[in-house]
């Protein structure tokens, strides 16, 4: 096996993703993460930028121990300095800069002649050679240069001192086989190049950033610039996490391995998610909600015959809980009973037919069917009374000289409960009087409320758990209202625990 490092740019490239700017705090939260995860080279930012990005990328250099620190910067003294500068307290520090090389590139944008290039290649990375022992430098759109002068600008990058040379994509204009090509181009060309290693980074205009990183490392390259769920410019660069796992899974053929941790894969993924509020998308590679999820009859017989037959990963390899067997109505009869049997309820062979051919009809009319629905339909086929509660109305009076009371109406398929109490707020005064009313009596084990809409309006939203004798029930209940909110989360699980009382042996 040969080893891959991994130069996570999520600070960097992917945090120019329109809407993912993080402050310095969060940066730092996320290059802690990146550090756990085993990343070998994290790149911090481009200091040169503003003064925020120069406190980032100072202050994630003074705390990560384990992972080089890198700083992005033009081929200009005063970038060049503004990195050596925020990186220098860093343990291990790189400075990576960059140049365009592409004819359209060198024309309209730097206005500069190849040999103009080349002196700034030099010049720039003897520079930052003599502020920092490490020094990367990228040929920036390198897949649209000229092979002659991309290898000739390689050979002085190298010449300076640079040791890593970085071949971007950077509009994701190349294909896998090309690619593959111009790294074995380079490696034969360049003359010096076993004085340095060659790196990759992948823009995915085209969908093929992690298919031309993969194919990259596969004809040499020895760094992969990645980062946490793809995020960058544009389309955005190679997932991290698909990069690592395609080698991981691939080993047989690749040869090729990482120092990830994967199992930290997951919880980076949420924690970058969360922070920058991009969402992943469901059929997102390994760590998009679906992908270890399986709906239809066929695979989840297939799954539940042998894990292998549909998945070649485990969840717990990348942090993740379980596979997850979804009911919907792709699902079969083998998926229906093993969930009906995980729920405890435990129904005849004749039961269980009409019980799936229930399910069936509501599942043509509902995209997912969870465990209550499961509860619903087995309990109307086969339980004894009354479906769900619901709360009709609810009446609360409470104030700092006033003792909290109020009144509820709660009603199934068959009758009407109502009842007032006292309590030591509101929301006691509710969960007494439901208790009353449905004469049940339940402990309330775990109670929580969040706002899931912003602003003064917000939706809160309730969960609890109960229990009464002896059984656990959980329920959920939202409204602009807390105490309502409440109210109707206790109903619930009241609800659920009589739909297990009815279909679940003991
Ligand atoms: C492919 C990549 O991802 S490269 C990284 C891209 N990231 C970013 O641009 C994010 C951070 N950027 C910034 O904060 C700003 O753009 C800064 C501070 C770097 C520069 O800001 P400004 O000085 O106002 O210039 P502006 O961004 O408008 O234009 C870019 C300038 O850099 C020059 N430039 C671009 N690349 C390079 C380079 N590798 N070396 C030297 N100069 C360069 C351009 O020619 C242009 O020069 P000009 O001002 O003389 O015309
Ligand atoms: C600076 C370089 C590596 C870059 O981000 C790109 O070319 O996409």
């Amino acid at each position: 096996m040969e080893k891959i490092q991994i130069f996570d740019t999520t600070l960097r490239d992917g945090e120019q993703s329109p809407g993912a700017s993080m402050d310095v705090e969060q940066k730092l939260e996320i290059a802690l993460q990146l550090e756990q995860l085993g990343v070998d080279v994290i790149e911090s930012g481009f200091p040169v930028s503003s003064p925020e990005q120069f406190r980032a990328c100072k202050l994630i250099s003074e705390n990560v121990k384990n992972s080089t620190i890198a700083a992005l910067a033009r081929s200009t003294e005063k970038d060049i300095d503004a990195a050596a500068d925020s990186i220098g307290k860093a343990a291990r520090s790189r400075i990576h800069t960059f140049v365009s090389t592409s004819p359209i590139h060198r024309e309209f944008k730097l206005k500069k002649t190849p040999q103009e290039v080349i002196e700034m290649t030099r010049k720039a990375v003897r520079y930052a050679r003599n502020r920092c022992a490490e020094v990367e430098f990228s040929p920036e759109d390198a897949t649209r240069t000229e092979l002659d002068f991309l290898c000739k600008v390689l050979e002085v990058a190298i010449e300076e001192g640079a040791t890593i040379l970085n071949i971007p994509d950077t509009v994701g204009y190349t294909v896998p086989d090309e690619y593959a090509q111009l790294i074995t181009t380079i490696r034969n060309r360049v003359p010096n190049i076993d004085k340095a290693i060659l790196s990759v980074h992948c823009h995915n205009d085209l969908g093929l950033a992690v298919a031309n990183t993969i194919s990259a490392l596969n004809a040499g390259a020895r760094q992969a610039e990645v980062t946490i769920n793809g995020i960058g410019e544009r389309a955005g660069n190679a997932a991290l996490e698909e990069v690592v796992m395609a080698l991981n899974v691939r080993k047989d053929i690749l040869g090729l391995e990482t120092g990830i941790n994967t199992r930290q894969l997951y919880t980076t993924s949420r924690m970058l998610s969360t922070m920058i509020g991009f969402p992943i998308p469901r059929n997102k590679a390994i760590v998009g909600e679906n992908a270890f999820a399986h709906e239809s009859g066929i695979h989840q017989h297939g799954m539940l015959s042998h894990r292998e037959t549909y998945e070649i990963m485990t969840p717990q390899s990348v942090g993740r809980d379980t596979t997850r067997i979804v009911l919907g109505r792709h699902s079969g009869m083998h998926g229906f009973r093993k969930r009906l049997a995980e729920l405890n309820i435990i129904i005849n062979e004749e039961e269980l037919k009409r019980a799936y051919e229930a399910f069936l009809k509501v599942a043509d009319r509902k995209k997912e069917i969870f465990d209550e629905d499961l509860f619903t339909i087995v309990s109307e086929q086969f339980g004894t009374t009354t479906g769900s509660l619901v709360l009709e109305y609810l009446q609360f009076h409470s104030g700092n000289t006033s003792v909290p009371t109020a009144t509820v109406r709660i009603k199934d398929q068959q009758e009407i409960y109502e009842e007032a109490s006292t309590g030591d707020g509101p929301v006691d005064a509710a969960f007494r009087a439901i208790e009353r009313a449905l004469d049940i009596t339940a402990t309330l084990i775990e109670y929580n409320v969040q706002a899931v809409t912003p602003g003064k309006q917000a939706m809160g939203e309730t969960s609890v758990i109960i229990e009464i004798d002896g059984r656990r029930a959980t329920g959920r209940g939202s409204s602009t209202d807390i105490v309502e909110a409440s109210a109707k989360a206790f109903v619930n699980a009241i609800s659920r625990y009589r739909l297990l009382q009815e279909v679940v042996h003991p």
